[in-house]
């Protein structure tokens, strides 16, 4: 586990996004995994921005992310179908008809985990997953409690996320209860993993990443048995943290 500690978003976007660019670049069929939520905003503007300025190509790219919310449709602004296709999707060369989302409207959702799991497996399993950390540690929407070993599953959303999402909605009460998410075990199957870290409100979660136990109490806690994982934490994150790691 590599722990890169930068000064704050703006730089964790930029060393982000400058992985993510290489990545693709090397390898233009790319299957990346991706992340909604605030932390990723910047990443997502800084691709945008480079291509642009340096077109690199997300034509043979392919994308999962990690999680959405049930009852939303894709033209809801607080489905991160729609965040998706508004911050990124929608502003560089990507294949649509390549870019998925777990579908959380209108059909059933327990068989939409089956068939999600089964297209991530026969695209070849992810390439470079990019993930935030939720304040109570989840990774996804995987809550803590969840299996170390669940594939992509409906989920009953914790209250505290619930409450730490409702930013984004008119009321709490919009808030869905329910969400689908790719699994703990589907994500530690990514051959590479960034996890992207920023503000203080998630330095105790850090912390029980890189110096707590591993346990499903803490479901990104997990992470540390990962081959080949960079956490990216901003220095308000870092707060908690007893040790001393590297910075960049
Ligand atoms: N489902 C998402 C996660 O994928 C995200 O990583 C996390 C942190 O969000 P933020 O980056 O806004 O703090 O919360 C949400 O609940």
């Amino acid at each position: 586990m590599k722990v890169n500690v930068v000064k704050d978003i703006e730089e964790l976007s930029l060393v982000a996004a400058k992985r993510m660019i290489e990545k693709v670049r090397r390898q233009p069929t790319t299957v990346l995994g991706l992340a909604t939520g605030s932390t990723p905003l910047g990443t997502y503007r800084k691709l945008v921005q480079d291509f642009q300025e340096n077109r690199t190509s997300y034509k043979h790219v392919t994308t999962f992310n990690l999680d959405e919310y049930v009852g939303l449709a894709a033209t809801d602004k607080n489905s991160y179908h729609y965040y998706m296709n508004d911050h990124l999707f929608g502003q560089i060369n990507i294949n649509q008809a390549q870019t998925f989302l777990p579908n959380g409207a209108g059909v059933d959702p327990s068989e939409e985990c089956l068939r999600y799991e089964e297209k991530i497996r026969q695209s070849g399993g992810i390439d470079l997953q990019i993930l935030g950390l939720g304040e109570n540690g989840h990774i996804g929407f995987n809550e803590p409690g969840t299996s170390f070993s669940s594939q992509t599953h409906v989920v009953t959303l914790a209250e505290t996320t619930r409450v730490a999402n409702s930013r984004y909605f008119p009321s709490l009460a919009d808030v869905p209860t329910e969400a689908i998410t790719m699994g703990i075990e589907t994500i530690m199957k990514a051959r590479e993993i960034l996890l992207l870290v920023s503000g203080e409100k998630k330095a105790k979660a850090l912390r029980e990443v890189i110096e707590g136990s591993v346990s499903e109490t803490v479901p990104a806690t997990v992470l540390r048995n990962h081959p080949n994982i960079t956490i990216i934490a901003d220095e308000a994150s870092v707060k908690c943290l007893t040790k001393e790691y590297q910075t960049l």
